[in-house]
């Protein structure tokens, strides 16, 4: 009670006061109430910049979620392993105990395929690719089928240029890309713990070649996310050995797998064999290449006998 009876008083004699000093007061009222206004526009503006920078950011370090790098191109990985729980995919197709994946997840190893035989296997791909290419950013060359990209098309290369191609391609090709294929698969056989001769080559395995170039037709467009047990069916372990390097040789065009708020990213490097189980459980996609020249195998692998491919032969 006792401080409200002393605060009346006091309370007059202000009010007195402000309307004897009114003029000034107001004065600095209106500076006070200008240079606030100032200070909230700048804090509004300030506000602005960083909501269109956190903006910015999330869209360009998350295209699609991207959020870490799974193999840096500069890193030589010894091996690296990482499971993650199979999909349903493989239950849509006969079981293969033994090798229909039980044990799923994804590796990437730069101590199988040395750089020099990545050289050498991107040469082949150089030459075979040079009797054709597409008219858009992505050309294949399957040395099994002899599928070719030739513009908008397909050729198959061993009726199209028929004996021509043994000068083109040397037996020491065709070993060489036996003996890879054979390391990669005891790679994967390894990694999930299966036996080697349970798993087959299947189709399609083949040489990719990207540039920057504008997409022509959709099979141009290999950017698009995707699983390949979905996509080629027969598909059981995907690998893939790089044969150039990002940010060397071209930019853009790293492989991402896909998760919710957490995509991984591989950094595509000449020698660099990249496997996973073909399953959902691996959605994943290429970047776009910006510029250069991307060069890779995709190497397949089925449990099921039926769906085997041969490797490719010299005759
Ligand atoms: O070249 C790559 O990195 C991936 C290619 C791919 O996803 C595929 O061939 O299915
Ligand atoms: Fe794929």
């Amino acid at each position: 009670m006792a401080p409200q009876r002393r605060g009346a008083p006091r309370a007059a004699e202000n009010s007195g006061a402000a309307v004897r000093r009114r003029p000034s007061s107001a004065k600095k009222d209106r500076v006070l109430r200008e240079s606030w206004r100032k200070w909230l526009r700048v804090a509004g503006l300030v506000a602005g910049l960083v909501l269109a920078a956190l903006l910015l950011w999330s869209s360009l370090g998350t295209e699609d979620g991207v959020a870490e790098v799974l193999a840096h191109r500069g890193e030589v990985l010894a091996g690296r392993f990482i499971e993650v729980p199979c999909s349903e995919d493989y239950d849509g197709h006969r079981r293969f105990e033994g090798c229909t994946p039980r044990k799923c997840g994804r590796g990437v190893t730069d101590v199988v395929i040395t750089r020099e035989e990545a050289q050498r296997l991107r040469s082949i791909a150089a030459k075979g690719l040079a009797l054709g290419g597409s008219d858009g950013g992505a050309s294949v060359l399957d040395l099994h089928s002899g599928a070719l990209s030739m513009g908008k098309h397909f050729v198959n290369l061993y009726r199209y240029f028929g004996d021509k191609i043994q000068t083109v391609f040397s037996e020491e090709d065709f070993q060489l890309y036996q003996d890879v294929r054979q390391k990669v698969q005891l790679t994967i056989a390894k990694a999930f713990g299966i036996g080697e001769s349970s798993l087959y080559l299947t189709k399609p395995t083949f040489f990719s070649r990207i540039n920057s170039s504008q997409a022509r037709t959709a099979h141009d467009e290999y950017w698009h996310a995707h699983v390949d047990k979905v996509t080629y069916g027969s598909f059981d372990y995907t690998s893939l050995l790089y044969l150039s390097d990002y940010l060397e040789d071209f930019g853009g065009g790293r492989f991402v797998f896909m998760e919710e708020g957490a995509n991984k990213t591989v950094e595509p490097r000449a020698g660099r064999v990249s496997f996973f189980t073909s399953g959902s459980e691996n959605l994943h996609r290429v970047e776009k290449v910006l510029w250069g020249t991307r060069y890779a195998i995709t190497i397949a692998f089925t449990c099921n006998p039926d769906h085997s491919i041969e490797d490719p032969a010299f005759t």
